[in-house]
């Protein structure tokens, strides 16, 4: 069994746990009675904002592949160093047992900045997208590796249901062809194989090439620098997902705006040494 598909089998239960405590009336209920605008997730990576970048910059504590990354991250502050570099959105981890994240972190981390917040989450359920709205997300992942063409197309009908965007997230030219047949203008490639981990920062190039004047590429995972982004740009990709890079980065803020084109960051060591 793939780690991709134990998320996935633990995730079935951990959202069946989340109905028992909170069924999906109650739920509709606060959505119903909660003020929320969604801040425009979508329009927001339709054109390069400036220096011709989007970053969504993720809320990222660990994951599967790289362990603890920073265990003790603070969602709020986070967003709001995110926000002060010029990150164009937020993405949040809220999966618990692979990436030590909460749903908490996504409401806090959008209360902190007045950006459009994505639910970066393994989505099979139509609970989990009416959760991401009661959190507030303005946007949700949909990962087409995990679901079939019919379980994309009702979630992403959903999705729109709940004012929210989807990024729909593909790693080969067969799952082009399935987020293409949804529908899908939005489209994260994801440079990382869920299942084996490895990373090819050339997959998002070369998917991104097939793509149509109306759909719109992000290019995600394993982007560490400038250099990264320069590769990605000369392929007409100008959004980037970036988690772990940007959350190590000893100053979050000089090192965002490095990448989107500004003056290096200063090399800092890490943990206060010398
Ligand atoms: O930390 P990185 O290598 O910059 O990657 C960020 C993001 O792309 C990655 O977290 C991600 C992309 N798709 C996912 C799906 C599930 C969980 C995580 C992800």
């Amino acid at each position: 069994m793939s780690i991709l598909d134990r998320i996935v089998a633990d995730k079935k239960e951990l959202v069946a746990d989340a109905a028992r405590r909170m069924p999906l009336n109650q739920l509709c209920a606060r959505i119903a009675d909660t003020a929320w605008t969604a801040r425009g997730f979508a329009a927001r990576l339709a054109r390069p904002g400036p220096g011709g970048v989007n970053i969504i910059a993720e809320v990222k504590r660990a994951s599967p592949s790289k362990g603890d990354i920073r265990p003790d991250l603070d969602a709020a502050r986070c967003a709001a160093e995110y926000a002060a570099g010029g990150a164009a959105a937020i993405s949040v981890l809220t999966d618990g047992p692979y990436f030590k994240g909460a749903l908490e972190d996504l409401v806090r981390a959008r209360a902190a900045t007045d950006l459009p917040v994505l639910r970066k989450e393994f989505i099979i359920t139509d609970y989990q997208l009416y959760e991401a709205r009661a959190a507030g997300a303005d946007a949700v992942l949909l990962i087409v590796r995990i679901l079939s063409l019919s379980q994309l197309d009702g979630l992403l009908a959903l999705t729109r249901e709940l004012g929210m965007d989807a990024l729909v997230e593909i790693h080969s030219a067969e799952e082009y062809t399935i987020a293409r047949a949804a529908g899908s203008r939005l489209i994260g490639i994801n440079n990382r194989n869920l299942a084996t981990f490895d990373t090819d920062l050339g997959t998002a190039t070369t998917l991104a090439a097939r793509m149509g004047p109306g759909e719109i590429p992000v290019a995600a995972s394993g982007i560490h620098n400038r250099r990264d982004i320069e590769a990605n740009l000369a392929g007409g990709i100008f959004n980037f997902l970036i988690g772990e890079s940007l959350v190590r980065a000893p100053d979050r803020v000089a090192f965002l705006k490095e990448l989107m084109g500004g003056a290096p960051a200063a090399k800092q060591p890490a943990d206060g040494g010398i």
